[in-house]
């Protein structure tokens, strides 16, 4: 601030010499050189350092203003973001205690849910200096480059934070599989380079370094993740950063809608109920949309119906047309809630949350209120927890006559239970020495099980008609059913225990 008022301060002076009869053409010359070394170090002061030359990737931002409050919804990751990052703050007990700092947080999820967003509000709660990168930037035809890069953006941050006088930095690194994919054959030598470097200067990280580094790292590809970019010590903490719900896309739309003109027959509540499986992206995308529709037509203020324009533009742009998406909302919900009635069958009191949240690769889920450790050892308990996997498919077959890829991760925990059942000595083949029986033996005898519970699933599921159909209701509209929600409409619908029995 002060540089503005000497830039207006010294032609005033000049003037005032030259009405005194001075000769100023000496105070010119100073006056020149000191004005354009004003605009000089105040250009630098913007904050874009930069190190290294012409052709490397710009990954400096400027100091982060993004705060958590601007993200919708993400409560749970939000919240174990926020405990991780407390380690920065306490740095000093960190030490005291002798806990090993924590390096690296993995954000994985698919793409448009705000990764980045996060990265950037850790920065500002924690108020470091941070710079990004992205996994694809590493990766160049010369070896040695990435590598190279690692290593800059490491001296980046440091220098950053020195000349801001913040004493910790957050590297953000999106795409990270990129460099840290699992390695298959020689291509991958550059890569290598890159990522042996990058765990390099992450086990480099002490504890009293000043200033503390924290690299986070988001990919939607964890299973493609080398393993040892996941060992403790390097990105042990993972958190998962989901496509959010019905309420998170209503906190997300009002983010979005915040600074526009909404007309009062605008819902967005009915907007986030029609936009089951958007990510925030293509939320901010939605009402950036309406309002383009809106100023087109000229209208004062954003529609309804500009909303619904929008909401059809984006999917089609997605390729994703209503009629399916409804449909597959539809499937979805009767899948979940066949795990969901299992689980109350087999285990009452166990349903904690049904959800049409859709969670990683799966569109729902249900939460299991955890149960005893000793339970899951008897035979009788394995066959019921597989049961509850079972019934997601089954309630598909039987809605749908078919089964679907969503029911994939369901039979491998099926499966791998069964096995346990057969190599504990719990099956019909006895104890069995695994190393020395016949693989398809066992084979024969896992699915023997399997087609067993399945066919009991089957029965017990189809007499649970008029649950599905109120379930289904509920959660086509809320997307979500408490677990005493679901009880108290198990109880109402549910066949009696006369009916199961005929
Ligand atoms: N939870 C959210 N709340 C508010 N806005 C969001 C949210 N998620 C995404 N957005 C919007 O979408 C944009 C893109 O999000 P962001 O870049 O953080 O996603 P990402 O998960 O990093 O995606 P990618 O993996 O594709 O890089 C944000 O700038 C923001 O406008
Ligand atoms: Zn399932």
């Amino acid at each position: 601030m002060g540089k503005e008022i000497l830039i207006g301060v010294i032609p005033a002076v000049l003037v005032f010499l030259l009405f005194l009869g001075i000769n100023i053409t000496p105070f010119i010359v100073f006056a020149v050189v000191l004005t354009a070394l004003f605009f000089l170090i105040n250009r630098q002061g913007q904050g874009n350092l930069s190190i290294g030359g012409k052709g490397k990737a710009k990954h400096v931002v400027p100091k982060s203003t993004v705060q958590f409050a601007e993200i919708g919804g993400q409560e749970r990751a939000k919240n174990e973001l926020m405990e991780a990052l407390d380690f920065l703050k306490h740095k000093d007990q960190i030490a005291q205690y002798g806990i090993r700092p924590l390096k690296g947080v993995l954000l994985t999820g698919p793409p448009g849910t705000g990764k980045t967003l996060m990265a950037k509000a850790a920065a500002n709660y924690t108020n470091s200096a941070f710079v990004a990168a992205s996994g694809s930037q590493f990766v160049e035809m010369y070896v040695g480059v990435g590598a190279q890069r690692v290593r800059d953006l490491f001296k980046e941050v440091k220098a950053l934070a020195e000349k801001n006088g913040q004493d910790s930095g957050i590297i953000f690194i999106d795409e990270i599989d990129v460099i840290g994919g699992k390695r298959d054959g020689q291509q991958q030598r550059e890569y290598d380079q890159t990522l042996n470097q990058l765990l390099t200067e992450m086990d480099g990280i002490g504890t009293s370094e000043k200033p503390r580094i924290l690299i986070i790292a988001a990919t939607n590809r964890k299973d493609m993740l080398d393993a040892a970019l996941l060992r403790p010590g390097r990105f042990d903490r993972h958190i998962s950063v989901d496509l959010p719900d019905k309420t998170a896309r209503e906190q997300i739309l009002a983010i979005h809608t915040k600074n526009k003109p909404l007309a009062p027959d605008v819902s967005l509540e009915q907007v986030a109920q029609e936009t089951f499986g958007f990510s925030g992206a293509q939320l901010e995308s939605v009402a950036n949309e309406a309002a383009i529709y809106a100023m087109r037509e000229k209208s004062a203020s954003i529609e309804a119906r500009h909303f619904a324009y929008a909401v059809d533009k984006v999917m089609l742009g997605e390729k994703v047309d209503r009629e399916a998406s409804g449909e597959e909302k539809r499937r979805v919900a009767l899948h979940e809630l066949g795990h969901a009635i299992m689980s109350e069958i087999v285990r009452p009191g166990s349903v904690s949350q049904v959800t049409l949240s859709p969670r990683g690769k799966a569109l729902g889920y249900v939460r299991q209120n955890p149960m005893e450790d000793r339970y899951l050892y008897t035979k009788d308990a394995l066959e019921k927890q597989i049961m509850v996997c079972l019934g997601g498919a089954v309630a598909e077959e039987i809605y749908y006559g078919g089964r679907s890829t969503g029911s994939k991760n369901d039979f491998e925990q099926a499966l791998n239970m069964a096995q346990e059942i057969v190599q504990s000595g719990m099956s019909r083949l006895g104890i069995v020495h695994v190393g020395y029986i016949a693989k398809d033996r066992i084979h024969d005898e896992v699915n023997f099980l399997l087609e067993e519970l399945l066919e009991k699933t089957r029965d017990l599921l189809g007499k649970h008609d008029p649950v599905f159909r109120q379930g289904l209701e509920t959660l086509m509209e809320a997307e979500v059913l408490q677990g005493d929600e679901f009880r108290s409409l198990l109880k109402q619908y549910s066949p009696t225990t006369q009916e199961l029995a005929g």
